[in-house]
């Protein structure tokens, strides 16, 4: 399994993309999602795939599991190494999802979405409407996510001790939220290091802006991946 840094391209085309990967000399584990697949299609999924790269399909499916399970049957098509649901779509959606993409022929691992790095705990009380706190919400997510037969989830790096400790160290906690020190959050609320990440026990980071947008791009890529890689 590749656990190097997964690199969000959030770029709006392929120009975008081979310019930022240029200055690169090695093989990268890169997320598209859906700025740059809503733009280009499924196209661009293979272009960056000849390429040599592994790639996480961040397309956050959520719909009825009929829909789901006949769009991953699609999906099962592209050579891509890892997808995704959100988890609110339920037990069935998942089990449908997964269903698709293993009759389409595809071994990509499915993981499902928790509560979005994006969220507080106060949004989620409010807006979804959801009492109690956002670890259990996040829990409890990745509990059905792995009764479905999923691979893991995405959640953020400060939960994947608890999901550790109740779902075991092989389910999967692929977390974005990722800044070092000097990055800004931005839109994101629950952040963490690549060092808590690796000491909380995420089995993956997803870094985009900390790394697309800085001064010298393979520079801080190798920073974050020896900080991921040390722990320390
Ligand atoms: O809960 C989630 C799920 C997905 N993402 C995606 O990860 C990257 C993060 O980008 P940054 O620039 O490092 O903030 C982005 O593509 C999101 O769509 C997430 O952030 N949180």
């Amino acid at each position: 399994m590749n656990t190097n840094p997964i690199i969000a391209l959030d770029f709006r085309n392929m120009d975008e993309v081979m310019h930022f990967l240029k200055p690169f000399d090695e093989t990268l584990f890169v997320k598209i999602g859906m700025e740059l697949y809503m733009q280009n299609g499924p196209g661009i999924v293979k272009q960056v795939r000849e390429l040599g790269h592994d790639i996480f399909l961040d397309l956050k499916l959520h719909d009825i599991p009929n829909t789901v399970g006949q769009a991953m049957k699609g999906l099962a098509a592209l050579d891509i190494q890892m997808i995704n649901v959100h988890a609110a779509g339920g037990s069935k959606m998942m089990t449908a999802a997964l269903d698709g993409l293993q009759s389409g022929g595809s071994q990509a691992q499915l993981i499902a979405v928790t509560q979005l790095t994006s969220t507080s705990q106060g949004m989620m009380n409010k807006e979804q409407g959801i009492p109690g706190s956002i670890n259990d919400s996040i829990v409890n997510y990745a509990r059905i996510t792995q009764e479905a037969g999923l691979a893991g989830v995405v959640c953020s790096a400060n939960e994947s001790a608890l999901i550790r400790e109740a779902l075991g160290d092989t389910f999967l906690k692929v977390t974005p939220g990722i800044r070092t020190a000097e990055d800004a959050a931005g839109d994101q609320v629950r952040v963490a290091t690549p060092e808590f990440a690796k000491q909380n026990g995420s089995t993956h980071i997803v870094v985009g802006r900390s790394i697309t947008q800085a001064e010298n791009p393979v520079e801080k890529y190798h920073f974050i991946k020896k900080a991921w890689e040390q722990g320390c």
